[in-house]
């Protein structure tokens, strides 16, 4: 038996990381490959049943809040384990994504890189050490309009990294001019 091989998805806010992911789960969907998806529970935005893109294509999930619920749920015949928003799982998700490659599943994970702070999210940043490959997505800076948004900034609330929201509170934007709303604003 072949290892499987780990996809990370990484970039800003709506900068497509889990309609990727949703492409990936069609493609094995098409291939009638066995595949499971998962989410963490925190992100309670749509509905715990379902991933949700913000352009609303959804697939259903099942809810973890740590992540060996995920070995609990596989069967032994799972071509490829799907889970979306890793930023919010603790540091123990390396371990079992790990044991479910050694295994011989395909492993796609999607999340945020760097908090709104611009800190990495230390998950995220183990999964890239491990992965086969990385895809690196961008949005569309909300401030100049250019297809090069790197970053997420957060307009209201507090300072807490872990902050669940949307267009309420974040917008995706390049470098330069999440520097200069830094320097507005702070
Ligand atoms: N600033 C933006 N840049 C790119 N896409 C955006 C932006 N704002 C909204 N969108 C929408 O968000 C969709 C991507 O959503 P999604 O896959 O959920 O991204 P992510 O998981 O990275 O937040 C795009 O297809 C587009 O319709
Ligand atoms: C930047 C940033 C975001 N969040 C939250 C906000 C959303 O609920 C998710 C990200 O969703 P998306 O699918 O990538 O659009 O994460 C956070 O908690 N902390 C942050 O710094
Ligand atoms: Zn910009």
């Amino acid at each position: 038996m072949n290892s499987g091989s780990l996809v990370v998805i990484v970039g800003p806010m709506y900068s497509g990381k889990t309609s990727e992911l949703i492409s990936f789960i069609e493609i094995y969907t098409l291939g009638k490959k066995k595949i499971k998806v998962f989410k963490p529970k925190i992100d309670y935005r749509y509905n715990n049943t379902q991933i949700v893109s913000h352009s609303k294509s959804a697939v259903d999930a099942i809810a973890i809040t740590k992540p060996k619920e995920i070995l609990t749920y596989l069967q032994g015949n799972e071509n490829a384990v799907f889970i979306d928003e890793v930023q919010f799982l603790d540091e123990t998700l390396r371990e079992v994504v790990l044991q479910m490659i050694e295994s011989g599943i395909d492993v796609y994970c999607a999340g945020l890189d760097l908090s709104f702070k611009a800190n990495p999210f230390i998950v995220t940043a183990l999964l890239m050490a491990h992965a086969d490959n990385i895809i690196k997505k961008k949005a569309v800076c909300h401030e100049c309009g250019e297809y090069r948004g790197t970053l997420t900034y957060k307009f209201v609330g507090n300072g807490d990294e872990i902050d669940i929201g949307g267009f309420d509170k974040y917008i995706a934007v390049c470098r330069d001019c999440y520097l200069k709303l830094k320097q507005k604003n702070e």
